[in-house]
């Protein structure tokens, strides 16, 4: 990607917060509308960009906010355990509604797609292309494809129970080579922000304790001791 589109990327993003708009499937928040609102909320609220999934929803809030729209599909194959933006056709649906980054699973997982392929669609589509990895094998190899942002999205994803915090280790791993590191998944808290970024991410995105109402509920009700 030019060095101009990067400085543009980084003055609307760096040291920002994104807010992943992504209601739990078929609960009552998962409404195309009502993901928009969201996404206006959040920009209200001071997110520098938004992520949004699937492309009618990408298209639904492009008109209503200005800020950067990281899109993506999410997909569940039968065979490939990747379901973050796995087609080159899930490309080419979110760049024609105008994401102006396209996030996709990164992972070296059996893919449908090559990695190059997408990369390669997302640039000619003129978007940014954020790669979403589990481990800093994965960053390093979308580093060197030429990815313009690398997430920790799918640490602690792959296999294995889930942990309970994010993983600030691998972004202070990635983030000694890329210059872009977004930091993503189970980040909850201000202060969870706060040593994300110590640890040297560039972007910081939380979704589940903004927009899943039910599991940010749970975790008080749960408290209720
Ligand atoms: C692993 C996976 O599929 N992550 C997804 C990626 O788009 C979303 O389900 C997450 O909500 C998002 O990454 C934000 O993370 P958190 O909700 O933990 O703040």
């Amino acid at each position: 990607m030019s060095s101009e589109k990067l400085a543009a990327l980084d003055a609307r993003m760096a040291g920002r917060l994104v807010v992943s708009c992504q209601p739990i499937d078929d609960g009552p928040l998962d409404n195309a509308d009502i993901v928009r609102r969201f996404a206006m909320a959040a920009v209200l609220g001071g997110a520098g960009a938004v992520r949004i999934e699937g492309a009618a929803r990408v298209a639904a809030v492009r008109g209503a906010i200005t800020v950067p729209i990281i899109g993506i599909v999410k997909r569940d194959l039968p065979d490939s355990p990747v379901r973050i933006t796995p087609f080159l056709r899930d490309v080419d649906d979110l760049l024609a509604v105008c994401a102006d980054i396209v996030a996709v699973d990164a992972t070296g997982r059996a893919r449908p797609e090559t990695l190059a392929s997408l990369l390669g669609a997302i640039h000619a589509g003129g978007a940014m292309a954020m790669a979403d990895c589990s481990s800093e094998e994965d960053a390093a190899a979308a580093h060197a494809l030429g990815f313009d942002i690398i997430g920790t999205t799918l640490s602690g994803y792959t296999g294995g129970a889930v942990p309970q915090e994010p993983d600030y280790a691998l972004i202070t791993r990635v983030a000694a080579f890329a210059p872009r590191v977004m930091a993503e998944g189970r980040i909850h808290t201000p202060q969870q922000v706060r040593l994300a970024r110590e640890a040297g991410a560039w972007a910081v995105t939380v979704g589940t304790a903004i927009t899943r109402t039910e599991l940010v509920t749970q975790w008080f009700a749960e408290a209720m001791v």
